[in-house]
């Protein structure tokens, strides 16, 4: 993606980057997703537990399309994870461009941050430092705080914000958006506002595959919903691709005159029918897809693959 011609055309020129927000309970990450879409509605799975790298808004700013997402589970020693959930929670941390760790800067460095920041030691991502609520507190006492921070980890940059009065978003955003990489948009703009819902359909029927397939199809496998279409009688029409990267993991996918397929599809609707609450007709296609092996960090970082 970086080796795009400077010469290139406008299109060429956009940017477009993951960014993976993190930080203990309470720093702000909620409230700082939904000032920085500038909406109370962030993309949010309603099955957070099966996704391994949530994307909660997607932002677009002078030209550059900000990703941003979270690591559900890695930071929250609390919950009873499994062994899987964590290492791909943390495998998608090291697929993002780039981490904000979000500091509750009135709490200070607590044990949470403590071993968020020794977690994210070790991963090559680069992160910057997001010190929120400073609305609460006053700015000399942020001093020490960034020194000890810093002392623990080199953090890129240093950012003072406050994610409830608006303070210091404007230039963050600035920042991000010429930081991201040069590239082309992950998600079509014309796609954001149904986005949400595309990324369930293709989960679920992510979902379905595998746990009605053999291990070598699911890590082999990814999902994209193609199309989205609302019917007048109120049902919607999904089409999803099954894209893999061997013909004969496509001839498992299909099964036996289709069996496996139907299969699929059949459970796949009947879950999504319950969480949409109204009629779906769910088509499925699998493709191959040659060369996509180049796309799989992209495909992974955006939560649809298995990590294998
Ligand atoms: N005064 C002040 N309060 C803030 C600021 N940012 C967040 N808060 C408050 O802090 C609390 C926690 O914020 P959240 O955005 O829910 O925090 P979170 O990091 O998403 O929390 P978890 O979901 O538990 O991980 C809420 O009551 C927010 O209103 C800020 O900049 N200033």
């Amino acid at each position: 993606m970086s080796d795009i011609p400077e010469s290139g055309g406008p299109e060429e020129q956009t940017r477009c980057g993951i960014i993976a927000v993190v930080g203990a309970p309470n720093a702000g990450k909620s409230t700082l997703v939904n000032r920085l879409t500038g909406s109370k509605v962030s993309i949010v799975s309603p099955k957070p537990q099966t996704t391994r790298f949530r994307i909660r808004a997607v932002v677009m700013h002078k030209g550059a399309q900000l990703v941003l997402a979270d690591t559900p589970g890695i930071f929250s020693p609390r919950r009873r994870l499994d062994r899987a959930m964590v290492a791909a929670a943390w495998e998608s941390t090291q697929d993002a461009d780039l981490a904000l760790l979000v500091v509750d800067a009135r709490a200070g460095l607590t044990e949470a941050l403590q071993s968020i920041v020794s977690v994210l030691k070790r991963s090559k991502v680069p992160v910057w430092l997001v010190l929120n609520k400073t609305d609460l507190i006053d700015t000399k006492r942020l001093l020490p705080l960034t020194a000890a921070l810093n002392e623990q980890l080199s953090f890129a940059e240093t950012l003072m914000i406050s994610a409830e009065t608006g303070d210091g978003l404007e230039r963050m955003l600035d920042m991000l958006a010429s930081h991201v990489p040069q590239g082309p948009y992950l998600f079509p703009e014309d796609d954001l506002s149904d986005l949400p819902d595309r990324m369930l359909a293709a989960e679920i029927v992510r979902e379905q595959i595998l746990r009605q397939t053999h291990e070598e199809v699911p890590h082999h496998a990814t999902v994209e919903t193609e199309q989205w279409e609302e019917r007048r009688d109120g049902s919607v029409r999904i089409d999803c691709t099954i894209y893999v990267g061997r013909a004969s993991q496509k001839a498992i996918l299909i099964g036996d005159k289709g069996a496996k397929i139907k299969e699929i599809g059949r459970r796949a609707r009947t879950e999504l029918e319950a969480l949409l609450e109204r009629r779906v007709h769910l088509f499925l296609n699998v493709k191959e897809r040659s060369g996509w092996d180049e796309e799989r960090a992209r495909i992974r970082a955006i939560g649809l693959e298995d990590i294998g």
